[in-house]
């Protein structure tokens, strides 16, 4: 089943052209990864996924079986966040605001799935910790149930891992890999780290301010793009 199909899109600021002739579609179950430079579009085309941005040109069209408030989020670890003066099991039932509509309570179905989803990412001990006590991986662990309490569909995490130890990045890249798996759930991800996208991803958008690839990762790993981008060596 199509989710989004993404024609001809194009991303503008104040009439300057940062990302042009995107076209690509996401299925369900798809793990989509999205490689670049810095500065080369990434960012802003989450922004237009998550309804954000307005493209300047081109459309992305949501289907039947997707909302554009049935997509969960977690953004880069520099976000605001951090400093949420909330427990545990606060900050990941705020999750569940995007589903809210104007009901302005958490009904006991929303707590349902936020502990569910505590469970699910192995947090159930820290539920009652402050966040803002938690390490850089707890708290990551934390926002990712938290996107995952915005949705049963599709997750968009833009750089979840930037800043943390390499044991916990791979720890996190296991959870998000065992939840497209077991639950079926879409993952659209922003990553610098491309021998790990390889090692998860079904397929890979490759961004240089225009679309350079989108295909499947196999695709992907025959092209000199690919050899390039990973610095040269043996792609595996
Ligand atoms: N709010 C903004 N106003 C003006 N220009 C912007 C704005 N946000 C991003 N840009 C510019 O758009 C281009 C693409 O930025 P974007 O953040 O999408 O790239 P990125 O691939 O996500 O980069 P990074 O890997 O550094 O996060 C850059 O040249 C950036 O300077």
């Amino acid at each position: 089943m199509t989710f989004i199909e993404c024609s001809d899109l194009s991303f503008s600021y104040e009439n300057k052209t940062v990302l042009s002739k995107v076209n690509f579609s996401v299925e369900k179950a798809d793990y989509i990864c999205i490689l670049g430079e810095n500065g080369s579009g990434k960012s802003t085309l989450v922004k237009g996924l998550l309804n954000l941005k307005r493209p300047s040109n081109g459309k992305i069209v949501f289907s039947k079986g997707i909302k554009s408030n049935e997509i969960g989020y977690l953004s880069q670890q520099k976000s605001m966040l951090k400093d949420f003066p909330a427990s545990v099991f606060e900050v990941v039932l705020s999750g569940r605001l995007s589903s809210m509509g104007i009901r302005p309570f958490y009904t006991k179905k929303d707590k349902a799935i936020a502990n569910k989803n505590i469970e699910k990412l192995g947090i159930s001990h820290l539920k009652k910790k402050s966040f803002v006590e938690l390490s850089g991986g707890q708290q990551q662990r934390v926002l990712l149930a938290r996107g995952l309490c915005g949705t049963e569909k599709l997750l968009i995490l833009d750089e979840p891992v930037t800043g943390l130890d390499p044991l916990v990045t791979l720890e996190l890249y296991d959870l998000i890999k065992m939840i497209n798996e077991t639950e079926k759930m879409t993952i659209i991800m922003v990553t610098h780290d491309a021998r790990e996208a390889i090692k998860h991803a079904s397929h890979i958008l490759h961004l240089a301010n225009k679309q350079l690839f989108f295909g499947t990762t196999e695709e992907y790993k025959k092209t000199r793009m690919a050899e390039e981008f990973l610095g040269g060596g043996k792609v595996d």
